[in-house]
């Protein structure tokens, strides 16, 4: 592919007048793994929304490069546009797992209920594909059948990735994948989710306050303060050099390791 798969042009979103995030600048590449970091309240979670339509901006607009070669501006997307996308070609990993599944269901319904909005209908092929995910994010087939309400929060996690990329999605927006979770929890997720996307050659937008994560995911880096991007380069360089003094506090205080 030879264009960005996403475009954010001048994102502006501001709440009561005040600056929730602004003038956002940026390109998504296919295969790129770009973090978004920053401290508490300096607009991630808003960006991110605002990317991935759950809000819409005051300002600027959001080029997507839809599967059949076309690049258009989210806001012009058709209802059913939309919903492929939300559907089919993007995946949303919320911090908390119970926003992201059905806690009615069972675990392989989870999995297998995103097959079907894309129009697999037979139930075997469901089930297998169901099966072959739970077993990809190392939770044991035989825990199928079960809500994932008796699960703990990490196999929660890998539930929601699994149900997540069972529809190849291009493209996957995370918000804080591993808080919330135990060190050792967080360090396993970690390592699992940077084999899916290396193997399966997603494009991430991920938000995240933990330097760390960051640099173990992501091949690019966006660093917010005040709802302004203050600092964005390759991930290894900006950590290993940055530039802004509030990237080199950031750095300093966090990566000393
Ligand atoms: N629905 C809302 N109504 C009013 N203000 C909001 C709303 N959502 C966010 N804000 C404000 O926008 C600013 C940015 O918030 P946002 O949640 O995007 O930050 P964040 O960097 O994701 O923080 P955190 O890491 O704590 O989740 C904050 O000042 C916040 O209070």
């Amino acid at each position: 592919m030879t264009k960005p798969l996403l475009v954010a042009e001048n994102i502006s979103k501001y709440y009561d007048g005040r600056v929730a995030c602004e003038k956002v600048n940026f390109e998504l590449w296919p295969g790129e793994v770009l973090a978004i970091v920053g401290e508490s309240g300096s607009g991630k979670t808003t960006l991110l929304k605002c990317l991935s339509m759950q809000i819409a901006p005051n300002a600027g607009r959001v080029l997507y490069s839809l599967r059949d070669g076309r690049t258009e501006s989210l806001s012009d997307l058709s209802e059913a546009e939309r919903r492929f996308l939300m559907r089919t070609d993007w995946g949303f990993v919320h911090q908390d797992p119970r926003e992201g599944l059905r806690m009615g269901v069972s675990a392989g319904a989870n999995v297998g209920e995103r097959l079907m909005a894309v129009g697999e209908r037979h139930y075997g092929r469901i089930r297998s594909t169901a099966l072959d995910w739970l077993n990809r994010v190392e939770i044991a087939g035989d825990r199928i059948d079960e809500s994932p309400r008796n699960y703990s929060g990490g196999m929660r996690q890998r539930l929601q990735i699994a149900r997540n990329l069972v529809t190849a999605p291009r493209l996957v927006f995370m918000d804080e994948p591993t808080g919330g979770l135990d060190v050792s929890v967080q360090a396993r997720l970690l390592d699992l989710l940077r084999g899916l996307v290396r193997t399966l050659g997603l494009s991430v937008v991920i938000v995240t306050h933990d330097l760390a994560v960051a640099r173990l995911l992501s091949t690019r880096i966006l660093v917010m303060q005040q709802g302004k991007v203050i600092e964005t380069g390759l991930t290894d360089q900006v950590l290993e050099d940055p530039q802004a003094p509030y990237t080199q506090l950031l750095v300093s205080s966090v990566l000393q390791v």
